[in-house]
């Protein structure tokens, strides 16, 4: 008994002003987290502060819920790139195995073997579907055997369509520059391979020359960051960036013309059309997601390291992006506008003949290809889709690649 009235005096009288206290400092307590919340979703992705000791800080859960969003691709999404000579992905564990024989490698630095030249004779053939003779020319151009293979130290690492081979072909004319001709695919598709094969793949340098190659895919390839920086934390790392609503054109144009039966663009690029779900696990589309790629990087290698180049650019000023690429890689300006013209017929610039060949040096028929013509409304739609990432990808490399204007003229066009 006397428990009991003890126990009503204790919820008739303090407790309850207790409980209101309790309750009223628990509603706002949510409610102002609520606003928090509220305030950080407006403010993406313009936020500022993105940048912390060299990584992406995402205070805001909304970029990795976005993220999180966008990767958990819907079940039997279509990603038709994976048949263009993909292998399949390695399991965790093999992949496991691999990273820890490459940081033996490290360990021990291994002399190289030769065992890697049985493979290069066959590796280039997956390549060689994407480049024409005149690709092929070009790279004969600059072999030599004198000096040594040494691994990479700088790497074209994406991104896949962006002006990847126009890049590296303009850099080959450098006498400072050695670089392998075909995509070696290292850190992707063949890193179980070992280093030894990798280096092995590489052309002979002397000493002052750089050594480079170009695997577009890397951009995208989820342990690439963290093997290439087991390889050289110092390496120099390019990224040739495309309005992504083009380069997902172009990678469709592409797939196309390996595979004329696939959909139009208009149903790939499409979850449900008449919703607006716009399909971002389709590789075409999530390739173009700059920002969430370059997030990865980043826990890697500060931006000191990373050099952009506009794929637009490249274009209309070869020169003035190679003298950029020159000076992010330590070589003189040898790379110049004399180097260059316009080729009418191409609809391109290409490299100027050497005065002792009439090999022609413009880019192969894979490259500047036709695309076709695309629903407006569809292109319009996808530059609102990309372009709050276009937005943090500006924020994040600190610089501005316009791609707006290309979607105000995409509109003004629709409506005359
Ligand atoms: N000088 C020159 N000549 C020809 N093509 C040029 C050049 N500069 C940039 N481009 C653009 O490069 C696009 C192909 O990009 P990549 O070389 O990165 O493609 S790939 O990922 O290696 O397949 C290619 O894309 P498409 O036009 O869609 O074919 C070109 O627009």
């Amino acid at each position: 008994m006397a428990f009991w009235s003890s126990t009503s005096v204790f919820t008739s009288k303090v407790p309850r002003k207790i409980l209101f206290m309790f309750t009223l400092s628990l509603s706002v307590t949510y409610l102002f987290y609520s606003l928090m919340s509220c305030y950080n979703s407006l403010q993406f992705p313009l936020q500022e502060n993105y940048l912390f000791q060299g990584r992406l800080v995402t205070e805001d859960t909304t970029f990795v819920t976005l993220r999180e969003k966008l990767y958990s691709a819907s079940p039997g999404f279509t990603e038709f790139t994976q048949a263009e000579g993909t292998t399949s992905a390695p399991t965790a564990r093999e992949q496991d195995e691999a990273e820890q024989r490459t940081v033996e490698w490290i360990r021990t630095q291994a002399s190289p073997t030769k065992s890697a030249a049985a493979f290069r004779s066959a590796a280039p053939e997956r390549d060689r579907q994407e480049v024409s003779t005149t690709d092929s020319e070009l790279r004969m151009n600059c072999t030599s055997d004198y000096g040594e293979k040494k691994l990479p130290q700088a790497i074209i690492i994406g991104v896949k369509k962006g002006g990847t081979r126009a890049l590296l072909e303009a850099l080959r004319v450098h006498p400072d520059v050695r670089a392998v001709g075909n995509e070696p695919h290292f850190f992707d598709r063949n890193y179980e391979k070992g280093l030894d094969w990798y280096r092995d793949l590489m052309p002979s340098t002397l000493e002052g020359q750089i050594t480079m190659e170009k695997t577009p895919s890397y951009f995208v390839t989820n342990h690439a960051p963290k093997r290439i920086h087991s390889m050289a934390k110092d390496i120099k790392l390019i990224i040739v960036v495309r309005n992504p609503v083009t380069r997902a054109i172009s990678d469709y144009t592409q797939t196309l013309s390996k595979k004329p039966e696939i959909p139009t663009f208009e149903v790939l690029a499409f979850k449900n059309r008449t919703l607006g779900l716009i399909d971002a696990s389709w590789s075409a589309l999530r390739i173009g997601i700059y920002a969430l790629h370059l997030e990865s990087w980043m826990q890697y290698f500060p931006l000191s390291q990373m050099h952009f180049v506009s794929g637009e650019r490249l274009i209309v000023d070869p020169a003035g992006e190679m003298a950029k690429v020159q000076d992010f890689l330590g070589l003189k300006r040898i790379v110049t506008d004399k180097h260059f013209y316009f080729n009418k017929t191409k609809g391109f610039p290409c490299l100027k003949k050497p005065e002792d060949s009439s090999t022609p040096r413009c880019l192969g028929k894979s490259k500047g290809r036709t695309h076709p013509k695309i629903d407006p409304d569809v292109i319009r739609r996808l530059h609102k889709f990309y372009k709050p990432f276009n937005m943090m990808f500006y924020q994040m490399t600190g610089q501005n690649f316009e791609w707006e204007l290309e979607e105000d003229s995409v509109s003004r066009s629709s409506q005359d």
